[in-house]
C-alpha cells in the first residue's frame, strides 16, 4: 500500500466552506451532521471524512447532530449524574478512586500533570476542583481480567443507593460505544484508509466513562481550573453539550476557544491513540474546564481500542521517508502510563492534602 489515499481523497473533495470558516474564524466548534452518513446516502462518508480530516489537522475538535442517540437517555443520565454527587460522603468513600482508576475521585484530590500539555502549555501546580466518578468498560466478576486484577480492567463501582444510576449510565455506555464504532470508517477514510480499516482494532474495545461534577468554587487560586488543560488519551472522545459554559478549546494560534451550546449536539474530540496513529496528523488538542457560573455536570466517554491494538503510527498514513515519531506498543501499555501520568491521587504524601467537597463540608455540620 501506498500513502495514495490519503492524497487522492484530498483531491476528490474538499471540506465543507462551514468547517473552514468555523476554523478560520476560531470562535466556534465546526458542526457536522452526521445523519444523512448514519442513514447510508451515498457520498456522506467522503464528505464527512474530508471535513474531519480538515478538522484534525487543524482544530481536533467538532460537533455532531443527529448523532442517533436519544435525548431521553442523555437527558436520564445528566439527572442520574446529578444524583450522584449528591449521595452521601460515606457512601463516596466507600467507593474512592484506586488502584483500577475506578470510582469516586473527591474534588481537589489531584493535579492534572501531562507531559504532552506541558511542553505545549505550562506546568500546572494547582488541584483541579472537579469531583468525579470513573468507569472503565463494565466487566463481570468471571472476566479473565478481573479474575487476573489487571490494572483499570476492575469491576466499575456502582453506587448502592442509586440503582438507576447503573442502569441509566450503563445504557448510555452502551449506546456511546455503538455510535463510537459507527464514526470509525469516518476516520479511516480521512486519513485515506480503506472505511474498514479500523475493525480488526476494535474487536473488543475499551472505554473509560467519566461522569464530572464542577462546582462553582468561590476562591479560585491564579492558575486553578475546575479541570486543567490535558489532551485526552482516546482514539476519539464523545460528550454531550451541556448549556452550562466552561469548555475551552485550544486554537491552533493558541486562543482558547470557548464552546457555546448547541442543543442536541455532541462535542467530538481525538486523543493522544489517534495522535499516535497517525504520526501527529491528526491532532491531540489540549482543552481545559473554567470555574462554571453554576454547577455543571459532564459525561465524557472515552474511546480506545483493544488492549491489544497497536497504537505504533500506521505505515500507510506516513508519507514516503517519514519517520515514526512514536514507538511500536500495545494500546495497554500506552494508557497505563498515560494514565499515571495525569492522576496523582495514588501518592499518599499527595492525598494527606486532600480537602473535602464545600457543600459536603457543609451538609456534614447540619
Ligand atoms: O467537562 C467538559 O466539558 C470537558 C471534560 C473533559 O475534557 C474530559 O473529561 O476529558
Ligand atoms: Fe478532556
Amino acid at each position: 500500500m501506498t500513502t495514495s489515499g490519503y492524497t487522492e481523497i484530498q483531491g476528490r473533495v474538499a471540506a465543507s466552506a462551514s468547517v473552514q470558516a468555523a476554523i478560520a474564524k476560531g470562535k466556534e466548534l465546526p458542526l457536522l451532521d452526521v445523519g444523512p452518513y448514519l442513514a447510508g446516502e451515498p457520498g456522506a462518508l467522503e464528505q464527512l471524512a474530508a471535513d474531519v480530516k480538515w478538522i484534525q489537522e487543524n482544530l481536533g475538535f467538532f460537533a455532531i447532530v443527529n448523532h442517533g442517540i436519544p435525548q431521553s437517555l442523555i437527558d436520564e443520565s445528566f439527572r442520574q449524574t446529578a444524583k450522584l454527587f449528591e449521595i452521601s460522603m460515606e457512601e463516596k468513600n466507600r467507593h474512592r478512586v484506586g488502584y483500577h482508576h475506578q470510582g469516586y475521585l473527591p474534588p481537589k484530590s489531584s493535579i492534572l500533570k501531562s507531559t504532552a500539555i506541558m511542553e505545549k502549555i505550562a506546568v500546572n501546580t494547582k488541584k483541579d476542583t472537579n469531583a468525579a466518578w470513573l468507569f472503565m468498560r463494565n466487566r463481570s466478576a468471571d472476566d479473565p481480567k478481573v479474575l487476573a486484577n489487571v490494572r483499570h480492567r476492575g469491576l466499575n463501582q456502582w453506587p448502592d443507593s442509586l440503582p438507576d444510576f447503573k442502569k441509566t449510565l450503563h445504557a448510555y455506555q452502551l449506546a456511546m460505544e455503538q455510535l463510537s464504532l459507527k464514526l470509525l470508517p469516518i476516520y479511516a477514510r480521512a486519513l485515506g484508509l480503506p472505511a474498514d480499516y479500523f475493525a480488526p482494532m476494535f474487536k473488543a474495545p475499551e472505554y473509560y466513562q467519566r461522569c464530572a461534577y464542577y462546582h462553582p468554587e468561590e476562591k479560585m487560586e491564579e492558575g486553578q481550573y475546575a479541570l486543567a488543560p490535558h489532551s485526552d488519551g482516546s482514539f476519539l472522545t464523545l460528550l454531550p453539550m451541556t448549556p452550562v459554559v466552561g469548555l475551552q478549546v485550544m486554537t491552533p494560534s493558541k486562543e482558547w476557544l470557548k464552546v457555546s451550546y448547541v442543543e442536541g449536539a455532541l462535542i467530538v474530540n481525538t486523543g493522544q491513540v489517534l495522535n499516535r496513529l497517525s504520526n501527529d496528523r491528526f491532532i491531540a488538542t489540549p482543552h481545559r474546564v473554567v470555574n462554571p457560573p453554576m454547577k455543571r455536570y459532564a459525561m465524557t466517554f472515552f474511546f480506545y481500542p483493544d488492549d491489544d491494538a497497536s497504537v505504533a503510527p500506521i505505515k500507510e498514513c506516513m508519507a514516503p521517508g517519514e519517520k515514526a515519531k512514536y514507538d511500536e506498543r500495545s494500546f495497554y501499555d500506552f494508557f497505563v502510563p498515560y494514565l499515571d501520568d495525569l492522576y496523582h491521587y495514588n501518592d499518599a504524601n499527595f492525598m494527606k492534602e486532600v480537602e473535602p467537597e464545600p457543600a459536603e463540608a457543609a451538609d456534614s455540620k447540619a
